[in-house]
């Protein structure tokens, strides 16, 4: 009744031809604009993320009674139709014998990853800790230990941050609820809601480094009829760890709506809706207004595990260097999938990726790591990406043009002093009122070439480029 109530009030505020009041909520977005707190600086400018997707789903790998199942993996208990009693038992064969939490930290180091979001539970409701609201967790499973603590230490060593990823789905507890239909339904998902609350105190409170909550599994009405929760979810979680940082995915708000909530404000600290695939880099540059991180697959749609990544396209560590910088162009961060297998061992298209991208990330780290939308046109050549201080502006280049030019449309008045390629001057040409030519020295580019424009603004323009008069 709420939510439609509130949603006629909307319509008929905007059918009115009023202006559009904003509509009064408890549970919107609680403030506007981008945080700057040091821990929210520190989120952001991390830029490049790996995502890790790790739970029961990898040991059968999508593979049910010898039947390949091509959805994504972690969804292989619901393309199989398989029980829950039968799919819970996987968690008597969980004992991932060649799982070394130090050298996964060690490869995403190499990779260039700043920090690390792990599935601490998925839609499965299998736990990675040792949770004290669940027996269907990892202490449970013949590999016994905290998997999630092995996880943090080892990524914390290498000065990565970690992050949590929650599904609030659970098709394991008995008290999920996808829609509340009736009292009993109300009564047992305010159980439930419970349970997650539980569980989530005890991630933030037993796992003290934890940087940011990454929520998924929201988008069912049973959520949307409880705004009110995710909001108590937020605020208790920054309780805990103040400056933790929250997403959107998270959020609903009094009327039911995600993410955005119902006067157009974004919740939770930043938005979380590009999932496999990336905001256009002219038609929604609107993205920069506000923190947003992309989260990506490696092949069309596997999170988990999945044995044979032959019946979809497999992105090359080119194209998904391309997304991370296309990313950090428009002021976002990257997250970059990895589904380990049942074993705890990483498939060799990953760790390829990993040194690939990593061995660019080594000498050009410093156009992503705290870099941000640089407000210039975007030009068919590449990226440019800005540091946060100085008057440095970075050309990534992908497509290089036969002519070897790469035009420049700066800001009015602004004027290039300066473009080195690894440290040697290239020519600037000025060839129309702001706009230039940077001459790329012609050669094989096996990987997308980085150069560095000092540019200075407002200088006055040269006079003979006069706009023709049409
Ligand atoms: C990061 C991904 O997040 C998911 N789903 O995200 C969604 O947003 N799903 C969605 C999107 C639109 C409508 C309904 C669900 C999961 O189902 C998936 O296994 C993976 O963990």
């Amino acid at each position: 009744m709420k939510i439609k109530t509130g949603i006629l009030a909307l319509a008929l505020t905007f059918s009115a031809g009023v202006s559009a009041q904003e509509v009064p909520l408890k549970y919107g977005a609680q403030y506007t604009g981008k945080r700057t707190d040091e821990a929210m600086n520190k989120w952001r400018g991390n830029r490049f993320g790996q995502f890790i997707h790790w739970g029961l789903y990898a040991i059968p790998g999508g593979v049910w009674n010898g039947k390949t199942y091509n959805y994504a993996a972690e969804f292989l208990k619901s393309s199989a139709k398989i029980p829950t009693s039968t799919w819970d038992s996987l968690m008597y064969q969980f004992n991932p014998v060649k799982f070394n939490a130090r050298q996964w930290a060690k490869m995403a180091k190499q990779m260039g990853a700043r920090y690390m979001t792990i599935t601490t539970k998925h839609h499965e409701g299998f736990c990675l800790w040792p949770s004290q609201y669940t027996d269907f967790n990892i202490g449970n499973t013949p590999y016994k230990k905290d998997i999630l603590k092995e996880l943090v230490e080892a990524y914390n060593a290498e000065g990565i941050d970690v992050n949590f990823y929650y599904s609030v789905l659970d098709w394991h507890h008995p008290d999920w609820r996808y829609d509340i239909k009736s009292p009993e339904d109300s009564v047992a998902f305010r159980r439930f809601l419970q349970f997650a609350s539980g569980q989530l105190r005890e991630l933030a409170t037993n796992y003290p480094t934890v940087k940011a909550f990454w929520f998924d599994g929201t988008w069912d009405n049973s959520i949307k009829k409880n705004g009110w929760w995710t909001l108590e979810v937020e605020q208790m979680l920054k309780k805990i760890r103040p400056g933790a940082v929250v997403n959107s995915r998270l959020r609903a708000d009094d009327f039911g709506k995600r993410h955005i909530d119902s006067n157009g404000k974004l919740m939770g600290d930043y938005e979380s809706g590009y999932e496999r695939r990336l905001p256009n880099p002219v038609k929604d540059v609107q993205v920069t207004r506000w923190d947003w991180e992309a989260c990506m697959t490696v092949p069309e749609n596997q999170w988990g595990y999945h044995k044979d990544w032959s019946v979809s396209h497999v992105k090359s560590p080119l194209e998904l260097l391309e997304m991370l910088v296309h990313t950090t162009s428009m002021g976002g961060n990257f997250l970059l999938n990895f589904g380990p297998a049942g074993d705890g061992s990483i498939r060799a298209e990953e760790q390829h990726i990993a040194r690939t991208i990593g061995a660019w990330m080594q000498q050009n780290g410093q156009v992503i790591y705290d870099c941000d939308y640089a407000g210039w046109e975007k030009q068919d050549w590449g990226y440019f990406t800005k540091p946060r201080t100085g008057n440095i502006v970075n050309m990534v280049v992908f497509n290089i043009p036969v002519n070897g030019l790469l035009k420049v449309k700066v800001p009015a008045g602004t004027k290039i002093s300066k473009a080195t390629l690894a440290g040697k001057n290239v020519k600037v040409e000025e060839i129309a009122k702001d706009q230039f030519f940077i001459h790329l020295p012609q050669q094989a580019y096996k990987m997308p070439p980085v150069i560095v424009l000092e540019a200075v603004g407002g200088a006055k323009t040269n006079a003979q480029y006069q706009e023709a008069k049409t």
